[in-house]
């Protein structure tokens, strides 16, 4: 019993009660254990207090707790459930936000994914910024590297003025069907197109293909070691047209962002407890250590 549940406990996210819990059936085994000098529960007594261990280490240490929520606990949802957290984040959304309303649905992403699972959308906090950058920008056309579930697209595109398109690109065939329903539920499919493929591979084609002469907006938050190859990548692919503004989610140094003439630049970094900034203004005499 005390075992079962000592288990189920360490399901429970974030609460104190998973630990008090254990702490309280290892103390319970070991006067049990004291009584009988039982080898079985001697057994159990040394499995509790291990489990223990790691609860203690999950909840004090960020790279055990990433592992257990991202690894282990995801792995074990997904399983159980039968469906992927994207499909739970799009579930959510499709039961809890208002179709046709982009700011309903980038409110509910963020209630799901502050309260039930955490997801690598940009968030609320960062996401304040980049709708200021979008903003100053006011964008013709722009484009987003790394979609994901749709979150930073449908926000993006709600401050899009009539007639202006985001182009967002995705390689994971999983992630751009869950975006593609997203941006429609919230209404912004006529101005959001989802292309679907390793950027790499993409942005070659924005000339010709998707008729891009010039981009205005760029938002770069897909894998960070692509984000120096696909800056040299656009320059190259645009005739050396700079974005008037590059955002990229990063707390790196971007080498090619940094030398582009006519840009904004804003790096973005995140601590453990929040998110913080620091603008292209803010930033001038780094910037120019980096170039
Ligand atoms: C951090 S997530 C993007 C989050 C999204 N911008 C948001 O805030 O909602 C990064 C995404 O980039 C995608 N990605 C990574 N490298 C890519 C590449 N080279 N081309 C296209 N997509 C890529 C990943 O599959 C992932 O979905």
């Amino acid at each position: 019993m005390v075992g079962c549940g000592l288990l189920s406990s360490i399901f429970i996210k974030r609460t104190a009660l998973s630990c008090a819990t254990l702490t309280l059936g290892c103390f319970s085994l070991f006067f049990q254990m004291l009584e009988s000098s039982s080898v079985p529960l001697f057994i159990v007594f040394i499995l509790l207090f291990i489990l223990l261990l790691i609860v203690l280490l999950i909840r004090k240490n960020g790279t055990a707790a990433l592992i257990w929520n991202e690894i282990i606990r995801e792995k074990v949802t997904n399983f159980i459930m039968n469906q992927s957290k994207e499909q739970r984040i799009l579930n959510f959304v499709l039961q809890n936000a208002v179709r046709g309303d982009p700011c309903s649905v980038v409110d509910t992403i963020d209630k799901y994914c502050s309260q039930k699972e955490w997801a690598m959308n940009v968030g609320d906090e960062k996401g304040k910024i980049l709708d200021k950058t979008v903003e100053e920008a006011n964008p013709s056309v722009a484009l987003e590297l790394g979609t994901y579930c749709g979150y930073s697209a449908v926000r993006i595109s709600r401050l899009l003025k009539t007639g202006a398109r985001l182009l967002t690109v995705e390689f994971n065939p999983e992630f751009a069907a869950i975006a593609k329903q997203m941006i429609e539920f919230a209404g912004v499919q006529d101005k959001v197109k989802l292309l679907e493929g390793p950027s790499e591979e993409i942005i070659p084609q924005l000339k010709k293909k998707y008729e891009v002469d010039t981009l205005d907006f760029v938002f770069l938050d897909h894998w960070k070691d692509r984000y120096t190859p696909d800056t040299i990548l656009l320059q190259v692919s645009l005739h050396n047209s700079s974005p008037k503004s590059t955002v990229a989610n990063t707390f790196m140094s971007v080498r090619p962002l940094f030398s582009m003439r006519d840009h904004i630049c804003c790096k973005m970094k995140t601590s453990s407890q929040n998110s913080s900034l620091t603008r292209k203004e803010d930033l001038k005499d780094r910037t120019l250590n980096f170039c």
